[in-house]
């Protein structure tokens, strides 16, 4: 039964990815027959992605590494590490090895943003994504997800510790105590303290940040901030901005916890005010970000029929997880759930070597906790 729902789902899969395959006319070629099948290399919207952490960034990471092999674009990667140097400045010690020279096609891995440094690693006109979730929902997921390795008991304790540690808190790059998890995670993925900003920053400074940062993610010239309680609409969004087909938008959903799990906490409605008051920078960050969206998602799905990709867009994910999950055929080949096997998958039809996977080492390995990220 389940080989057969199996064979039905990956059918269904293949008939909806041969019905939807039009030309990628963006990328300069036509008629790709197949999402695995390489196209020559081609010319395409370099992409400057910020990975942003507990946000559904994984899954968006993975979209972005198949659109890579798809157009033979060329990543800039951090070595095998999963970060530029992550929570300091972007790139960090790469910058010797590979100076900048507006070289690549795509920044994909964690890093802090720095709006003219990525650019200067990209090709011109970079397109600029992000995907951001509200603050006490991403904390809540940071929580279940580092609790392992940080030993936290409690939730309570957890956000006692987010009160009591520095707002913008440097990870010495081997002591995983500090990772980097800290208040307003978000803003500091998106370089409020490196640009300047602090907890005590005035309304008028962080709404001035947040005015800077509409303009570089700007819709649909310059960029696009996903939102992650919106996701397959944002994805629909970015599929016509970069001018790609549906298929290359399709993904298995990544790092997703069991919230229905006895070990899984969520917060009390006092717990998550003290989340949101401590995540203030986030929160505003969030809410203008997701009134934009919402505002240009109504400006766009009558025009453009996008509720009807909405649709096609899930029943192909439902078809890839459960025909993926059942099988591995040819075109599942990327389309696996554990990104460190991803990323290796992707070097290799990029013709890079693999990377190391770190075997089973105790959690409190620093090593493992890099490897986490
Ligand atoms: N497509 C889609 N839509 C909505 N939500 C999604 C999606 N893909 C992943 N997720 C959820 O994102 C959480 C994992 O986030 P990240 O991938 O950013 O984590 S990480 O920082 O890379 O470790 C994790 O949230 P929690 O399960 O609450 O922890 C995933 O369930």
């Amino acid at each position: 039964m389940r080989a057969l729902k199996g064979t039905v789902g990956l059918v269904s899969w293949i008939a909806l990815v041969a019905t939807s395959s039009r030309s990628a006319d963006f990328c300069g070629e036509s008629g790709e027959p197949s999402l695995l099948q390489l196209s020559p290399k081609q010319a395409c919207t370099p992409i400057a992605y910020l990975k942003t952490h507990k946000t559904g960034s994984s899954t968006m990471q993975s979209i972005l590494l198949r659109l890579a092999v798809r157009r033979r674009m060329e990543i800039f990667w951090p070595d095998c590490s999963g970060d530029f140097n992550y929570p300091s400045h972007f790139p960090g010690p790469m910058a010797e090895k590979v100076p900048a020279n507006h070289q690549f096609d795509m920044i994909l891995h964690h890093a802090v943003l720095n709006v003219s440094a990525f650019r200067s690693y990209l090709k011109p006109s970079a397109f600029f994504v992000t995907v951001l979730r509200e603050p006490v929902s991403q904390m809540t997921s940071v929580f279940n997800w580092y609790r392992r390795f940080y030993n936290w008991a409690s939730l309570d304790e957890f956000i006692d510790y987010l009160a009591t540690s520095p707002e913008e808190q440097q990870r010495p790059r081997r002591i995983g105590r500090h990772l980097g998890i800290a208040r307003n995670f978000q803003a500091r993925d998106l370089g409020f303290y490196e640009s300047g900003g602090r907890a005590n920053s005035s309304d008028a400074e962080v709404a001035s940040w947040i005015k800077s940062l509409s303009d570089v993610f700007s819709y649909p010239s310059k960029g696009l901030v996903v939102i992650k309680e919106r996701y397959d609409e944002g994805l629909i969004l970015l599929q016509h901005a970069l001018r790609v087909d549906l298929e290359d938008v399709s993904y298995m959903a990544m790092r997703v916890q069991d919230a229905s799990s006895a070990k899984y906490e969520e917060p009390t409605a006092r717990q998550s005010r003290r989340i949101r008051d401590l995540a203030n920078i986030d929160a505003q960050v969030y809410d203008h970000f997701r009134q934009t969206f919402e505002a240009l998602w109504e400006d766009r799905r009558g025009s453009a029929k996008l509720d009807d990709s909405i649709e096609e867009l899930r029943q192909v994910n439902d078809n890839l997880t459960t025909s993926c999950r059942e099988s591995n055929g040819s075109h599942c080949e990327l389309f696996v759930e554990d990104l460190p096997e991803l990323r290796n998958m992707v070097r290799q039809k990029l013709g890079l070597e693999t990377c190391a996977r770190p075997g089973k080492v105790h959690a409190q390995d620093p090593e493992y906790m890099l490897s986490a990220l």
